[in-house]
């Protein structure tokens, strides 16, 4: 994909998402509010089979994770969607993301029916509710984007971090020594087991409930994710991201995450932490999943903004959140 093709709708985006979620100044447009943590990952033996990537050759590799909430208004109550991005710290002194939800699918297959989301959702005044209407219309004429929108509306809120399954929801391909390619979704498991409860029972509770039951936990004892692949059989969709795979696929486990304490962006040196999904490294690919491809320039855009950058998108000379 060429690079005017990942950036052209960048500004646009950005600006819609603003004008249904509202603009608050200094924070990401979406995943808001967050928090971060540090510890380390170590790969396990079977990891080599399917990448040759530097951080998961066996090595214990330093690791940062932001965990957030999925909206736009960073001072919301927690929702059912949560975010878990994960930076690994290479030997060479370069960095890579791998950028989890707790939804396994995400609600537009291309980046039109993308843009046509945020435009069914615009409010009908500037500054008005979001226009349920417009959506209802947009999923009944979008069923796979509708299907996602009440698989998510369904389900169930985390009760904890550490209890909180995250999915990649893209598919990458790892890419072994012997430059064999296999498609694979990533998820990290907790390894406390997965337990959750009703939004409406996490919604009535304080705004950083989640942040300071995985910070007090901590204290106490480090909380552990295992890195599972979901292998990709024949024919499977490598650029939708509205469609699961079939349940019986494949999935092994190549290495564990374990956090030990909170961190800031001050001890970690980087004020902007921009967790761009595809800033990969040798041994991990992206495929050509049209939405995966558009993420890198819409986070460089809000990641710009909230840090005193552009006014306008240098790409297409869109104005934004002012
Ligand atoms: C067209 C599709 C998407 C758009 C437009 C979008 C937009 C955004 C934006 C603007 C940010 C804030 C970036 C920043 O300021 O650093 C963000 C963050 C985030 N997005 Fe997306 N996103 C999309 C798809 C996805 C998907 C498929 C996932 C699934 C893994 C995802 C997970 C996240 C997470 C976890 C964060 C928080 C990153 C952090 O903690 O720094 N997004 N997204």
């Amino acid at each position: 994909m060429s690079q005017q093709s990942q950036y052209i709708h960048s500004g646009e985006i950005v600006e819609k998402i603003g004008k249904i979620l509202g603009y608050f100044p200094g924070f990401r447009s979406l995943h808001a509010d967050g928090r971060l943590y540090r510890g380390v990952f170590k790969a396990n033996e079977a990891a080599k089979l399917y990448t040759r990537a530097v951080h998961l050759q066996g090595d214990e590799i330093p690791v940062t994770v932001r965990f957030s909430k999925g909206g736009g208004d960073p001072y919301a109550h927690f929702s059912s969607t949560v975010g878990m991005a994960t930076r690994f710290y290479l030997p060479d002194g370069c960095v890579t993301n791998l950028v989890m939800l707790s939804q396994k699918l995400f609600i537009a297959r291309t980046v039109e029916q993308f843009m046509d989301l945020l435009e069914a959702g615009l409010p009908k005044e500037p500054g008005g509710p979001i226009n349920k209407e417009g959506l209802q219309h947009f999923f009944a004429a979008n069923p796979n984007s509708g299907a996602v929108f009440k698989m998510r509306a369904e389900s169930l809120a985390p009760v904890s971090f550490a209890h909180t399954e995250f999915n990649a929801v893209h598919a990458f391909y790892f890419i072994n020594a012997e430059s064999r390619p296999t498609a694979v979704r990533c998820h990290w498991k907790p390894a406390l087991g997965i337990k959750g409860q009703s939004p409406e029972v996490l919604a009535a509770q304080p705004t950083d409930i989640l942040y300071t039951e995985l910070t007090g936990r901590l204290a106490n004892e480090p909380v552990h994710f295992d890195l599972e692949l979901e292998l990709a059989q024949e024919g499977d969709p490598l650029n939708d991201a509205t469609v699961l795979w079939p349940e019986n696929r494949q999935r092994v486990v190549i290495g564990r995450l374990t956090l030990t304490a909170p961190t800031t962006e001050e001890e970690i040196g980087d004020k902007v932490m921009n967790h761009d999904p595809s800033l990969l490294t040798d041994g991990i690919e992206p495929t050509d999943d049209p939405i995966l491809q558009i993420r890198r320039g819409v986070y460089e855009v809000s990641a710009a903004h909230r840090s005193g950058g552009w006014r306008k998108c240098p790409f297409t000379g869109n104005t934004s959140a002012s």
